[in-house]
C-alpha cells in the first residue's frame, strides 16, 4: 500500500482566514486554524484532482508575488435535476514569503506529475456544429477549451464538414503525439470515433474486423465526449449527467473508463459497432421515423415515437443468443454499475490473468461459440428486440433500457418484447421513464448474454425486391458506400442510399418506414444501430469486453465519500 508521505505543509492564508495546508503525494488538505491555533473544517482535494495551479493574475506587487490559486475539480448539484455536477473550484492562497509561493508552485506541480500520470497533454478534438440544437461550437469555445488551456492541455481541433469525417481522420491521419480524441457532439459523432479509433487498432494489429470469432485488440487511444447533441447517451451512461464542463474536467483528470462494444456483423462482413443500442422493432422504426423529421431537431424522437406507437407493430424473428454466465451477474439483480463497480473490476481480472496465461495472449485469440456454452433460440412475434452493452440512461430514461447492465463486464442485455397489447407496450415504455421495473411484465424477457443473432423466419417477405443471396457477402456498410471485401458495390451501394442508409444527416433521406403510405403492414422492421440504421434484417452480434476506455469514471455513487485519507477518516470536499 502506497504511503501518504507530507511533501509539504505550512501556514496558508486564504482571504483573511488562516490555515494549515498539508500536501502528500495524494491529498492537497487545508484545515481552518482559530486564533487559540484551534483546528476547524478541512477541505480535502485529491492531487488526481486538481486541475492546474497558477501564480495570481493581479498586476504585480509584494502582495500579489506571495499569492497562487488551486484549480480543482467540486462537486455540485444541479438545482433542476439533483444530478452530481463537476465544477471548477478555485482557492487562492497567500504566503508568508514569496520563497514559500515558489516552494508550493513546485510541489503541487510535481505531484501533479507524479501522481496523477495518466492525464493527456495533446488531444485531437471534432467539433460537430450540426449536432443536437447546433451549439458545438459555441460550448466547445465557451465552456471547455479554457479548461483545457488552464489544465495546460494542447488541443488540434477539427470543425467537421461533413459525415464520417472525424472516422477517416482517425483511421488515416498520423496521430503520434496524441493521447486521446474527443468529439463535442451527440451519440453519433462519438460513434464516429468508436468507428475510427477501434479500426485503426485492428489495422495496427492486423487483425479482420470481419471475422465475429476473433478477440480483437483492445484500444489505447481514449475518447473523450463532450455532449452536444440530441440524445447524448454514451455520455450519460459513464458519466452520469450530460454536462460539458462536468465531461471536460473527467478528460482533464485523466479518467479511463472501459467500455464494452457490440460488433454488428452480417454474413461475413462486419456492418457496425455499437455500445448503447442494437434495437429492432419499435427502436428501428422510431429512428427510421425521426430521420425524416430531423428539423425538429431532439423533439424529434418524442414525435417519431408517438408515431411508430400508434402504428401498433410488431415483427416475427427468431431470437438466438449465448447466455453470459448467471453465476457473475443478472440483468435483474437490481444492482447498479457506479464507479469502481465490483462485477466489472472482476471482469478486467478475468481478462488480465487470461492474457497472462495465454502465451499467444488474448488479442487475436478466437473465441470459440462451442467452448462458451448453448445458444438458446426464441422465435415468435415480437414488439422490440434490443441489445445493449451498458445501461443506455439519457435524461429521457434516466435508468435506462437496462438499469443494472455493466459498462465494462463483457456482456449485454438482450431484452425481448413479445407482441402484446397496445397498453401493455405503452406500460412498458412508460416504465423506461420512472423507476418501476420495465421487465416486470409477462411479455417481457431480459438475459444477460455473450452474442445474439436474429434471422426471419422461412417464408417472411423481407420487403426488398432483392433476394438475401445478393447481399449475404457483401461488407462494411457506412454513409451510403458498400465497404465492400466482395460482390456487386456499386449494387448495394445503390440499394442503401435508396432505403437512407446513409450517415449525412444532412442528406434528406427517403422514406424508411415503408409503411404509412403503403397498404401493406411490412413484415420486416431495421436496426437502429446506436442511432443509425442497418441495411439487413439478419445479424449477428458479439460483445467485446472493454475494447475502449473513455475519459470517464462512470456513475459516481453520490452516497459514498468521494475519497478517504490513508488513515481512512472522511474528508470534506470544498
Ligand atoms: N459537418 C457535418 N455535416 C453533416 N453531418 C455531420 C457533420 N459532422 C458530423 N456529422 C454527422 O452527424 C450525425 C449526428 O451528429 P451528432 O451525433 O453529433 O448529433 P445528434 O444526432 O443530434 O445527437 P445524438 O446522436 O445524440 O442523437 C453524426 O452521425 C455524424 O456522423
Ligand atoms: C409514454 C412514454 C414513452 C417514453 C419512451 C421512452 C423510452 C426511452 C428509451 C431510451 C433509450 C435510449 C437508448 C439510446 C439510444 C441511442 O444510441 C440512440 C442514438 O442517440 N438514440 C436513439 O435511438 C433514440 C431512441 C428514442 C426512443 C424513443
Ligand atoms: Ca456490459
Amino acid at each position: 500500500m502506497d504511503v501518504d508521505l507530507v511533501l509539504l505543509e505550512s501556514s496558508l492564508w486564504v482571504g483573511k482566514k488562516r490555515y494549515w495546508a498539508v500536501l502528500t503525494g495524494w491529498h492537497f488538505n487545508w484545515t481552518e486554524r482559530d486564533k487559540k491555533n484551534r483546528e476547524k473544517m478541512t477541505v480535502s482535494v485529491p492531487v488526481s484532482e486538481v486541475v492546474g495551479v497558477e501564480v495570481s493574475q493581479r498586476s504585480q506587487s509584494e502582495e500579489a508575488d506571495r499569492e497562487f490559486t488551486v484549480f480543482y475539480v467540486k462537486r455540485t448539484s444541479s438545482r433542476s435535476s439533483n444530478q452530481l455536477l463537476w465544477a471548477l473550484g478555485r482557492t487562492q492562497f497567500s504566503c508568508p514569503s514569496r520563497d514559500l509561493r515558489d516552494q508550493w508552485l513546485t510541489q503541487l506541480r510535481m505531484a501533479l506529475k507524479t501522481h496523477s500520470p495518466s492525464r493527456p497533454h495533446r488531444l485531437l478534438v471534432f467539433i460537430n456544429p450540426f449536432g443536437g440544437k447546433k451549439q458545438g461550437s459555441h460550448i466547445y469555445q465557451s465552456l471547455v477549451a479554457p479548461l483545457f488551456e488552464l489544465a495546460g492541455i494542447s488541443c488540434h481541433v477539427v470543425v467537421t464538414e461533413r459525415a464520417n469525417q472525424a472516422r477517416d481522420h482517425i483511421l488515416k491521419k498520423d496521430l503520434t503525439d496524441f493521447d486521446g480524441v474527443v468529439c463535442v457532439g451527440g451519440d453519433g459523432m462519438f460513434s464516429e470515433l468508436l468507428h475510427g479509433v477501434i479500426g485503426r487498432t485492428q489495422q495496427e494489429a492486423g487483425l479482420s474486423e470481419h471475422d465475429p470469432t476473433l478477440t480483437l485488440q483492445s484500444c489505447d487511444l481514449h475518447i473523450g465526449i463532450i455532449p452536444a447533441g440530441s440524445t447524448d447517451c454514451v455520455c450519460f451512461a459513464t458519466v452520469g449527467v450530460n454536462d460539458p464542463v462536468t465531461s471536460a474536467l473527467h478528460i482533464i483528470v485523466g479518467d479511463s473508463q472501459p467500455l464494452d462494444v457490440c460488433s454488428v456483423h452480417h454474413g461475413s462482413s462486419l456492418v457496425r459497432y455499437s455500445v448503447s443500442l442494437v434495437g429492432y422493432g419499435f427502436y428501428g422504426d422510431v429512428m427510421a421515423e425521426s430521420e425524416k423529421h430531423r428539423w425538429m431537431g431532439p423533439l424529434r424522437y418524442d414525435y417519431s415515437g408517438a408515431l411508430v406507437y400508434l402504428r401498433n407493430r410488431s415483427y416475427a424473428g427468431i431470437v438466438q443468443y449465448l447466455p453470459a454466465d448467471p453465476q457473475l451477474s443478472s440483468p435483474r439483480d437490481k444492482t447498479r454499475c457506479l464507479s469502481r463497480c465490483t462485477v466489472c473490476s472482476k471482469s478486467t481480472d478475468r481478462r488480465l490473468l487470461a492474457q497472462s496465461t495465454n502465451s499467444s495472449s488474448l488479442h487475436g485469440s478466437q473465441f470459440s461459440s462451442d467452448s462458451e456454452g448453448e445458444w438458446v433460440s426464441v422465435e415468435g412475434r415480437f414488439k422490440a428486440v434490443s441489445l445493449t452493452c451498458m445501461s443506455s440512461s439519457c435524461p429521457r430514461s434516466p435508468l435506462g433500457l437496462s438499469p443494472s447492465a455493466h459498462l465494462a463486464d463483457g456482456t449485454g442485455d438482450l431484452i425481448i418484447v413479445r407482441d402484446t397489447h397496445p397498453l401493455g407496450f405503452l406500460t412498458f415504455l412508460h416504465r423506461h421513464t420512472t423507476t418501476q421495473d420495465q421487465f416486470d411484465l409477462p411479455f417481457v424477457d431480459v438475459h444477460r448474454v455473450k452474442a445474439v443473432r436474429f434471422s426471419l423466419p422461412l417464408g417472411t417477405e423481407d420487403n426488398e425486391d432483392e433476394d438475401e443471396g445478393t447481399v449475404k457477402d457483401e461488407g462494411l456498410v457506412e454513409d451510403g458506400e458498400a465497404l465492400s471485401k466482395s460482390g456487386s458495390q456499386q449494387h448495394l451501394a445503390e440499394r442503401v442510399e435508396e432505403r437512407g442508409m446513409t450517415n449525412d444527416r444532412s442528406v434528406k433521406k427517403k422514406d424508411l418506414s415503408f409503411g404509412l403510405c403503403c397498404s401493406k403492414t411490412p413484415s420486416v422492421s431495421v436496426w437502429n444501430c446506436d442511432g443509425e440504421i442497418l441495411p439487413y434484417p439478419e445479424i449477428l452480434c458479439r460483445v467485446h469486453g472493454q475494447l475502449v476506455r473513455l475519459y470517464a469514471r462512470g456513475i459516481e455513487d453520490r452516497s459514498a465519500p468521494p475519497f478517504t485519507n490513508c488513515k481512512g477518516r472522511a474528508f470534506l470536499h470544498n
